[in-house]
């Protein structure tokens, strides 16, 4: 089997944008939030998503993304996932790849948890008897009981997220790539979850996760990067970037939560050896 990596030299990702208005767009001031602005040899305006990325990561790490709004981080989930191509530079992925962003992407409100585990399935390149096969486990998973055999549109966003989780956890990606949505569940399931993704991340995986709640990134993440209008602008621990992002009340938070989880896996050491 081949090794799990990712690398980026360069790489650009731009959005043309043909219906920008001139007048608000004369003083290219760059705002707190977006991505930089500018106009391309055509004279078309332009936002620079992500420019000049140059990243490697490998098997084992857990990396999360932080940065203001449109600073580039569901960008560069996207151009990792493949669903965009640099528009400049390289960008190589080389591992099994399952996005848990777009919720509704692969999944339809009308139909059940049941049928919907099954389409999201297929969505990640899964057959329908391999769906059928881990039905039980991921219903077990997601906790939702009956829940799964009613419409998905009944469900509250925590329970959609379930549904995904359960999906793309028994599907053993070798690439996580996660967003905010998933902070939407509770927090013995999130407890839950941060296992089964330590888990498969520490069996030859890779996890990115962009958000902006430091106790989130704690619980997942043990390095973070710092993307700052389409640029990386500083990588480090879990504790530093945030810290040095949004100031010291970022490092009491990731702290306490590592000292939870600590206490959380002690505690259930114990429990497994009763
Ligand atoms: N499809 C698109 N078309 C045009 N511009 C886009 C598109 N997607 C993103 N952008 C722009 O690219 C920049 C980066 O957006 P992105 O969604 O990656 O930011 P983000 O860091 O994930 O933000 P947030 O924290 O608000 O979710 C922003 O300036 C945004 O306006």
């Amino acid at each position: 089997m081949s090794e799990v990596r990712i690398d980026t030299a360069g790489a650009y990702v731009d959005f043309p944008i043909f219906d920008a208005k001139t007048r608000s767009l004369k003083k290219a001031v760059l705002g707190r939030a977006g991505g930089a602005m500018k106009r391309n040899n055509s004279n078309v305006m332009v936002v620079e998503a992500l420019q000049d990325i140059t990243m490697s990561l490998r098997e084992g790490d857990r990396v999360g993304l932080v940065g203001h709004n449109g600073a580039g981080k569901s960008t560069l989930l996207r151009l990792l996932a493949g669903i965009y191509e640099p528009t400049r530079g390289k960008a190589r992925v080389q591992g099994r790849v399952a996005p848990i962003f777009d919720l509704g992407v692969g999944m339809d409100p009308e139909i059940s948890g049941y049928e919907n585990i099954i389409i999201r399935g297929l969505f990640l390149g899964m057959t329908r008897k391999q769906m059928l096969d881990r039905m039980d486990e991921i219903a077990d998973f997601t906790e939702l009981g009956d829940y799964l055999n009613m419409p998905l549109r009944t469900y509250s966003t925590g329970m959609r997220v379930r549904v995904a989780m359960g999906v793309v956890t028994s599907i053993e990606p070798e690439i996580l790539l996660l967003d905010e949505g998933i902070g939407a569940v509770d927090a013995d399931f999130m407890r839950k979850a941060r296992r089964k993704l330590e888990e498969l991340v520490s069996r030859s995986g890779i996890l990115v996760f962009a958000s902006h709640s430091d106790e989130f990134l704690a619980q997942l993440c043990d390095t973070a990067m710092w993307i700052d209008h389409g640029t990386i602008r500083e990588r480090g621990s879990i504790k530093d970037v945030p810290t040095h992002y949004k100031g010291p009340e970022a490092a009491r938070i990731v702290d306490k939560v590592r000292a939870d989880m600590a206490l959380e896996d002690k505690r259930d050491g114990i429990e497994e050896n009763r």
